[in-house]
């Protein structure tokens, strides 16, 4: 079955007694190229009265804007800029400094700022929250334009109102979108990451925030639409936030050493104490912190690679990649890089603690928070510490489980007993 737009272009193009391509007067064959053809522009504008177009999507997403204004050329400005001409816009810079322009990416013009808003209907505002004044003298200029707000402030609650409903109210006339202020100077000139692909945008107008999703797409980024532009105050605290994603995992880390310790603690110390009057408790600080090490770091590798295991038994389940995962497994997986690092520290702090234990056993005699079985080892010199301190790292937290648990005999005197 033919696609739907092909179906209608034939039929246009029918009901003109003239095949689609290679008949039709506007569209001329390039030699060597048969069904690629080459328009003049008036050519072009003539077609769009004589024949259908072939894109899907004409009809629902408005057309891009050939031409995009960028408000500022500082770091930020000169860098959308950038990005701005890869995706093959024309770029026209509103600069209070018209001339200065040996810094700015090669193919943008400068204008000034009245010059530049008439000349393009998205502007994008690189410039602080401070100087926003200078556009109250523009609002002619830039009635009916899209202007995107891309400030961010030093702290939160800086203002009264956001930065982005600020700018609406000096220019009531223009469509105010906020967005694309979580992405960096440094980002925009290297290419977007996985990590920073996303955008969000908020506004009030429909077609504007459509306008902006458009410009998004074509340079590489996923925009999503946060609503009003109620709602910029918290976009504009995004950036701000301290490690969003650190919280959680934070959590479940402390949570676990403390439970692990508390756990040891009573096992070991205290009821080694209780049953044989042994007081061991010289040996919380190190001997027992070096069994909830290993312990949490193990528990925070599985909970890094679960939720990817979880989310492809899922897409099985459902048959398709393309459906949202549950929130709470969507947060999960948007944590995991910060779970592998936790799960990394603890497992350099084991081995940072089983280095030290030598060094102690050297004053004080072999110590050994577990109780001895027979034929076990204890070592006694550093370098025989060392050496099973780097296979103890590598076996436990390198290699599969398997390997660890058959090596847990020789590594009892600092492994948990529940690994050995
Ligand atoms: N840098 C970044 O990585 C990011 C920046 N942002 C936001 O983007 C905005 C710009 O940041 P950035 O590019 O780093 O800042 P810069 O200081 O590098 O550039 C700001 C630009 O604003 C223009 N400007 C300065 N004063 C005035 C004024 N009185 N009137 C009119 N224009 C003025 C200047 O352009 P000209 O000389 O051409 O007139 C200047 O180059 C800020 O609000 C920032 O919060 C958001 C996300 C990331
Ligand atoms: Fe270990």
């Amino acid at each position: 079955m033919e696609p739907f737009w092909t179906i209608r272009a034939l039929q246009a193009c029918r009901k003109k007694a003239q095949p689609p391509f290679q008949g039709c007067p506007v569209h001329r064959e390039i030699p060597g190229n048969p069904g690629i053809s080459c328009m003049t522009g008036q050519e072009r504008s003539e077609e769009k009265s004589e024949c259908v177009s072939l894109s899907p999507m004409r009809e629902t997403v408005p057309a891009l804007p050939e031409r995009v204004c960028v408000f500022g050329t500082g770091d930020l400005g000169r860098s959308l800029g950038l990005r701005l001409l890869q995706a093959g816009y024309s770029v026209v810079f509103g600069s209070r400094r018209t001339h200065s322009s040996s810094r700015l990416p090669h193919g943008a013009q400068v204008l000034g700022h009245a010059a530049a808003a008439q000349s393009a209907h998205l502007i994008f505002i690189a410039v602080q929250r401070e100087h926003y004044d200078f556009l109250v003298p523009l609002a002619n200029q830039l009635k009916g334009k899209v202007l995107v707000d891309l400030s961010n402030n030093l702290r939160k609650n800086q203002y009264p109102e956001a930065n982005a409903e600020y700018l609406q109210s000096l220019v009531p006339g223009a469509e105010v979108v906020k967005g694309f202020n979580t992405l960096s100077a440094w980002s925009l000139q290297n290419g977007p990451s996985d990590a920073n692909r996303q955008v969000y945008i908020c506004g009030e107008s429909v077609e504007a925030k459509q306008v902006v999703i458009a410009v998004a797409s074509k340079l590489g980024l996923s925009a999503l639409d946060r609503g009003f532009l109620s709602v910029a105050r918290e976009l504009e605290d995004f950036p701000l936030q301290l490690f969003p994603q650190w919280r959680l995992p934070l959590r479940i880390a402390i949570g676990l050493s403390a439970a692990f310790f508390f756990y040891l603690l009573i096992r070991y110390v205290i009821y080694a104490y209780v049953t044989q009057g042994d007081d061991i408790s010289f040996r919380i600080m190190v001997s027992l912190a070096n069994q909830v090490c290993p312990i949490v770091s193990l528990i925070m590798l599985s909970l890094c690679y679960l939720p990817g295991v979880l989310a492809s038994i899922l897409q099985l389940y459902r048959g398709t990649k393309y459906r949202r995962f549950p929130n709470w497994l969507d947060h999960w997986m948007l944590c995991r890089k910060q779970l592998g690092l936790l799960s990394l520290g603890f497992a350099f702090l084991h081995v940072l603690y089983t280095l030290i234990i030598p060094i102690r056993s050297e004053r004080t005699g072999p110590q050994c928070l577990i109780p001895q079985r027979p034929g076990m080892t204890t070592p006694t010199c550093p370098w025989e510490f060392w050496d099973l301190a780097c296979t103890s790292y590598w076996e436990s937290h390198l290699f599969p489980p398997s390997v660890t648990f058959s090596a847990g005999g020789s590594l009892a005197s600092y492994s948990p007993s529940w690994v050995t």
